[in-house]
């Protein structure tokens, strides 16, 4: 049955469920950021009266979340001793979040009626121009949130994947800023600007405050980026959608359960059937 989350998304201001100059005038600004510098966000994509019961929607389920901790460097691999120790590959940062799985949202509440409202993923795609275009089997992780608290955020990385999209739900008291040095390893690793990133010298770093409601499609391989560290004891949920290139993906077992901390039988009985991209 067709459904429009109009008392969530505010589709007033982006009409995105119907095709006309509105949707295409959308569409074209935002092809136009991404290819600019590989962000784009649409601010006020929810109504403000939508924000609430987000927030009360996730309050409710955090106690679900997986927490997990790790040290990493941008690139998300093993320490190398043989390179120089200021070597942007050997530095690395605490890391501490807590993702509530997908499976912990009713299929009427607020967040999934988002995802499900008529049009959302092909606007989606549409902003994107990918091709191969579906939302991620995983029952865990197609839609989840990204909660963090007081402490380090999510420090500087390269994406593993093509692009994210996310949702700002809720900001921490203080930090938490989105900064991104857009196309800083386009042709070479420039492993030079990296380190000036990492060591706060960079001019290329550019800040965006991200405000509940706002949504942003990011293309992270390519642009080193970091949500900043957060200040105060209001927690920062973050809702983040999966999109893969094949219809039937769910993730392999190990990365399932080092995400969410569990899988379900499904991963099981996938396991070793295919390739496996990695999503985080
Ligand atoms: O939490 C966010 O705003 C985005 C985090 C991020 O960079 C990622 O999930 O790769
Ligand atoms: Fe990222």
């Amino acid at each position: 049955m067709p459904h429009v989350a109009n008392d969530l998304i505010d589709l007033d201001r982006y009409p995105i469920h119907e095709d006309g100059p509105a949707r295409a005038a959308l569409l074209e600004r935002v092809r136009q950021e991404l290819a600019k510098d590989g962000c784009a966000v649409i601010k006020g994509f929810l109504r403000p009266e939508a924000i609430g019961p987000l927030v009360r929607e996730a309050d409710s389920v955090a106690h679900r979340g997986h927490r997990s901790f790790s040290r990493t460097n941008p690139y998300f691999t093993a320490d190398d001793p043989t390179l120089p120790t200021d070597d942007p590959r050997r530095q690395f940062f605490d890391r501490s979040n807590s993702f509530i799985a997908a499976d912990c949202f009713e299929k009427d509440g607020p967040l999934r009626r988002i995802h499900d409202s008529d049009g959302f993923d092909a606007f989606i795609q549409a902003c994107l121009q990918e091709t191969a275009f579906f939302r991620y089997a995983n029952p865990l992780a197609d839609v989840i949130v990204n909660m963090a608290e007081e402490g380090n955020g999510f420090p500087w990385h390269f994406d593993t994947n093509n692009f994210t999209v996310t949702l700002a739900l809720q900001n921490s008291e203080s930090g938490g800023a989105f900064e991104y040095a857009p196309g800083i390893r386009e042709d070479h690793e420039n492993f030079e600007e990296v380190r000036k990133v990492l060591d706060g010298t960079s001019d290329q770093v550019t800040i965006l405050e991200l405000e509940p409601g706002d949504l942003q499609l990011f293309r992270g391989r390519y642009s080193l980026h970091r949500v900043a560290p957060l200040k105060g004891k209001r927690r920062r949920y973050v809702a983040i959608f999966s999109y893969v290139e094949k219809p039937d993906m769910v993730g392999a077992p190990e990365r399932t359960r080092q995400l969410y901390g569990r899988v379900l039988p499904v991963h099981l009985e996938r396991a070793g059937l295919r390739g496996d991209t990695l999503l985080d």
